[in-house]
């Protein structure tokens, strides 16, 4: 749909014979978004307060996106603005009338009918750029107003909400929202994410003006503070076309899926933080890769690689979409992933006194005993080792047989073949591609070590500063124009080095991340490594004064 200029979401209750001053409220906002030429998107009812907002634009010709979840759609009778000659559907949320007046207006009526609630708000916080105004409404409304200015405090996304608080009725939301500040459940700074404009009888027919302007303004102000800003009006990643492909228009290049089958692993846009009081660790991520595929993830310490496997492994709770083979990771956890980190080797009970034989029996061993077996050879355990009695390597070996015995359709692999030695390594990494090669089995490995490295991979992804700077791998080794073209130059540098293709590639990329990341890190004050121009600090005075390892024996 075109004609508009930019789009606004609207929350709202749906039941009718409400106070006629919310119909009043809902009803000067609905002009107020057609007289600039605004989109409404909303929940697609017609009926109470929903009635009035989407009647009003309607009627002065505006256009109107209704985004109804599949429980709540029903036939229009015919002759529904809804109907522009496609759909008959309408919501049935609530009770009254079911359809905008068609006799009313001219304006232009979409509607989109999505899977569930949950998918609702998704689109609906999808289709507006300049964010959200909440009227008057019910628990659904509380519901949606608390979950959008939470994606905001997450940073999923970065829209304001601004609640018209008719006659005071957002203003107890307002005190428990300052009660949440005082008790430290919410920061000062969230405590800015809810927006109130003020409308009683004295000005309820200019209300929708101001709080329209509120929310521009605020969605102005958003939008200048640069690059933490995005939107997901444009999306950055790959684009699923109809037939199942990907199409990465950045790269010109697409990925085709067959018929049938799914992704391996579908990340897009994806953003996490740890804390709401720190900028997110990953922002805007974008992973795609087909069965059977090898992807190396290469990145600088802290590019977030660590984080983006955790997430795939369904190890942390995030809002935005992570998909491994069609199934969303945190709700609907599909099975066959497998993830190794180093972390297990830190873990007191891996370290305890247990013979490796009685340790791999405990995690079903007994079940898996072909592949164990030739894990076991691979890997050069021996069954009668102590666990608590082992080098760090040996401990690696076992882990990794212990992980890899069941079959596992992705494997997520964080840097723990650091500690092999090279031939445990290489005979390690034969295996790796046999399953790939044999059972269609897909893995990603994040590694610093690119040694013996060369002919593994299939992909190649880059991670800088917590995002995907490739939206689709790069295929490994590159011939296609697109994949070389997004090859990093080598760095002068290293130019007479004798490095295979692979480390070359990867050392070039890391030397633009340092200095990108230096300008990103400069821009906060903030500078790495030596910092000369400081002058002694109380550290350095203290232990001039008392130097303790001048006491240490030698
Ligand atoms: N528990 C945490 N709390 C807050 N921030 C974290 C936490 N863990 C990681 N981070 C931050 O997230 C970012 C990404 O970390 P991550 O461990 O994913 O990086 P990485 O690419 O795996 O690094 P490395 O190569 O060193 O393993 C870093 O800036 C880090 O400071």
């Amino acid at each position: 749909m075109s004609g508009f200029t930019d789009s606004i979401c609207v929350f709202c209750g749906s039941s009718p014979g409400v106070k006629p001053e919310y119909m009043a409220a809902a009803a000067s906002v609905g002009h107020a978004i057609a007289k600039h030429n605004y989109r409404l998107v909303y929940g697609g009812g017609s009926r109470g307060c929903m009635s009035g907002v989407s009647q009003a634009v309607f009627e002065a010709g505006g256009h109107v996106l209704g985004v109804i979840p599949q429980v709540m759609a029903t036939t229009a009778p015919s002759g529904h603005p809804g109907h522009g000659g496609k759909s008959t559907v309408v919501s049935k949320e609530g009770t009254g009338p079911t359809v905008l007046n068609p006799e009313a207006g001219s304006g232009h009526v979409e509607t989109v009918v999505v899977q569930s609630m949950h998918e609702r708000k998704q689109r609906m916080a999808e289709e507006s750029n300049l964010g959200f105004i909440g009227l008057p409404g019910g628990y659904g409304t509380f519901e949606e107003v608390m979950e959008m200015v939470t994606w905001t405090q997450l940073g999923i996304h970065r829209k304001p909400m601004v609640l018209l608080n008719v006659n005071g009725f957002y203003t107890p939301i307002k005190q428990q929202i300052d009660l949440a500040v005082e008790e430290g459940f919410i920061s000062k700074a969230g405590q800015q994410l809810v927006s109130l404009v003020e409308c009683d009888s004295s000005n309820i027919d200019a209300c929708g003006e101001a709080v329209l302007a509120e929310a521009v303004r605020l969605s102005k102000e958003v939008a200048s503070n640069g690059s933490g800003y995005w939107d997901w009006n444009k999306p950055q990643g790959p684009v699923s076309t109809a037939e199942g492909g990907i199409i990465d228009n950045a790269a010109n290049k697409s990925l085709q899926v067959g018929d049938g089958e799914q992704l391996a692993v579908e990340v897009s846009n994806l953003t996490f933080t740890f804390n709401p009081d720190i900028p997110p660790s990953l922002e805007r991520c974008n992973l795609s890769l087909t069965r059977g595929s090898r992807c190396l993830l290469i990145g600088a310490n802290g590019a977030g690689k660590s984080t983006l496997l955790r997430l795939l492994a369904g190890k942390k709770l995030c809002d935005s979409k992570v998909r491994v083979f069609g199934k969303d990771v945190f709700r609907d956890s599909p099975s066959g992933v497998t993830y190794l980190g180093t972390e297990w080797a830190m873990n007191p009970v891996v370290r305890s006194d247990i013979v490796v034989s009685t340790f791999l029996d405990s995690v079903g061993g007994y079940r898996h005993k072909a592949r164990r077996d030739r894990l076991l050879d691979i890997l050069d355990v021996d069954l009668t080792w102590h666990m608590h009695a082992i080098s760090d390597g040996e401990r690696r070996r076992v882990q990794l047989c212990m992980g890899l015995m069941e079959p596992w359709d992705l494997l997520l692999l964080d840097e723990v073949t650091v500690d092999l030695d090279v031939q445990v390594r290489a005979d390690l990494l034969d295996f790796l591609q046999q399953e790939t090669e044999e059972r269609g089995a897909t893995i990603i490995y994040a590694t610093h070590i690119f040694d013996g490295l060369q002919s593994f991979p299939t992909h190649l992804a880059h991670m800088r500063l917590g995002t995907t700077t490739t939206t689709l791998p790069i295929d490994w080794p590159a011939t296609n124009p697109a994949d070389i073209a997004a090859l990093p130059p080598t760095a002068s540098a290293d130019k007479d080095r004798d490095l295979s293709p692979l480390l070359n590639v990867s050392l070039a990329w890391l030397r633009e991340d340092k200095v990108v990341r230096a300008e990103e890190e400069a821009k906060r004050g903030r500078v790495r490594g030596a910092n000369r121009k400081a002058e002694t600090t109380d550290s350095e005075r203290f232990f001039s004064k008392y130097d303790y390892s001048q006491t240490v024996t030698r």
